[in-house]
């Protein structure tokens, strides 16, 4: 049917996509995801896992990726608005190291898709957001890993106007910098 725009970023494999929104006096309608749609646009992957998180204002999760079973990820909010970001950590990337940051929101409907090889998380901007993903690999706890929130290297511009609401996992709080990480990914 042909209802999405699929837009590239400024780092390679990251897009963004903006599904059509059939508006109408009941409320609305979208396709949230179109096999043949994304093939045709050259997003030939496979989702064999979708997940949902809700969370209150403030919220930040991530920066999170899995150093085997590596997850692309197709995010978009159901609920809510959200800051999110991916971080290239394919390694002789010439975006290595880089992040993309965008709203999500109820309203925009748009939606990132996250390569495997990325860093994802999140900032919650409203005052809960439910988000969606569907995931190219299963969760596996024991390859979970990930990078400080506010890496001073990657320098990600989180539009906080409170740091001290901030609410982070206790594991969120302690992930290590960039630096300090053996990164396991390729570019192909
Ligand atoms: C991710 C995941 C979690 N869980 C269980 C494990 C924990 O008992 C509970 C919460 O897990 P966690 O604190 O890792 O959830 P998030 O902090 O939202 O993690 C996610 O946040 C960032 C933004 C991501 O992109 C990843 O999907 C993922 O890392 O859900 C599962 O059972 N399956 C899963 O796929």
């Amino acid at each position: 049917m042909g209802n999405f725009k699929f837009i590239k970023t400024s780092i390679k494999d990251l897009y963004i996509i903006q599904p059509e929104i059939f508006n109408d006096n009941r409320g609305y309608f979208i396709e949230s995801y179109n096999k043949e749609d994304f093939y045709k646009a050259g997003l030939t992957m496979n989702f064999i896992q979708d997940n949902e998180s809700k969370s209150t204002e403030g919220v930040l999760r991530g920066l999170h990726f899995q150093t085997q079973n590596t997850q692309g990820k197709l995010v978009r909010v159901i609920v809510g608005e959200v800051y999110d970001v991916a971080v290239d950590l394919r390694k002789e990337s010439p975006t290595f190291g880089k992040y993309e940051g965008i709203i999500l929101s109820q309203d925009n409907k748009k939606q990132l898709y996250i390569p495997e090889g990325f860093a994802h998380g999140f900032l919650v901007l409203s005052k809960i957001a439910i988000i969606a993903y569907k995931c190219t690999n299963y969760y596996a706890p024991k390859y979970d890993s990930g990078i400080i929130w506010n890496d001073e290297d990657i320098n990600i511009n989180w539009p906080i106007d409170n740091i001290n609401k901030l609410i982070l996992s206790e594991k969120d709080k302690n992930q290590k910098k960039l630096k300090d990480i053996e990164i396991p990914f390729e570019y192909k």
